[in-house]
């Protein structure tokens, strides 16, 4: 079964006049345990591509399907809990972490466990155990604003992982970082998400940050070369 399968998803901004179409009938397969990077000026219709399979964003046409569940053919599928399939099968890394100011490090990787309906005792386990292999064994108990850039996009990526996610989706994930730290945290993501058999699709305007991805997608004007 692929992660990611999508038929000819367009996606139209407005009506009439002021229509913008900012994804154009882009068909394309993502294995489990794929690294996918998307690239593109600005404008080009990336944040569009990564929110439609993200189930943020409703197609206007074409069909999403994530990990064997059609989520949108030819708009969201009817009555399905959409909110679900985000919280069980996909994690998500945006450019800012996004994470909760008044709980740690720790509490911010065990509340999506705990939305997920893990036991306190189980999702304390787990999201230890994913901040030490982050390397923030030592950070558990400090908040977000007491964590360097590098470090809180990393606590980030542990909640991201959390579920075992099918499919990671990333936003500019190390737009906010220094080179070392944006290649440290790009190959991080990269160990576990192999690790977990998910598949990582991330827009990013960085080149050097693709270094040993699986695949390139070229966004331009809504287009994507694969
Ligand atoms: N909510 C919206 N309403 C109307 N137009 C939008 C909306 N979101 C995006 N667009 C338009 O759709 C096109 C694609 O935008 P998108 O944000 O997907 O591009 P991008 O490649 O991610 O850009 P950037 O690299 O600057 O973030 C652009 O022309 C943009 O102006």
């Amino acid at each position: 079964m692929y992660a990611v399968e999508v038929e000819k998803l367009t996606k139209i901004y407005g009506k009439g006049n002021t229509a913008v179409t900012a994804i154009a009938d882009a068909s394309f397969r993502v294995e489990p345990g794929e690294l996918v990077a998307i690239l593109g000026p600005s404008g080009s219709g990336k944040t569009t591509l990564l929110t439609s399979i993200g189930l943020i964003t409703e197609p206007t046409h074409g069909k999403v399907v994530i990990d064997g569940v059609t989520v949108a053919d030819e708009g969201w599928q009817p009555g399905l809990d959409l909110k679900r399939v985000r919280r069980e099968k996909l994690g998500f890394i945006f450019q800012a972490h996004n994470l909760i100011p008044f709980l740690t490090a720790l509490e911010n990787v065990m509340v999506a466990l705990e939305l997920n309906h893990q036991p306190k005792k189980e999702a304390k386990r787990r999201a230890e155990e994913l901040l030490v292999s982050l390397n923030l064994g030592h950070r558990f108990n400090n908040y977000p604003s007491g964590l360097s850039g590098g470090e809180a996009q990393r606590v980030a990526i542990a909640r991201a992982l959390a579920n075992r996610p099918k499919v990671i989706l990333a936003d500019e994930p190390t737009a906010a970082l220094d080179t070392e730290n944006g290649k440290n945290v790009m190959s991080l993501l990269k160990k576990l998400a192999v690790e977990n058999h998910s598949a990582i699709m991330v827009v990013t305007h960085d080149h050097r940050m693709v270094e040993g991805f699986d695949r390139i997608f070229h966004v331009n004007d809504g287009r994507i070369v694969l």
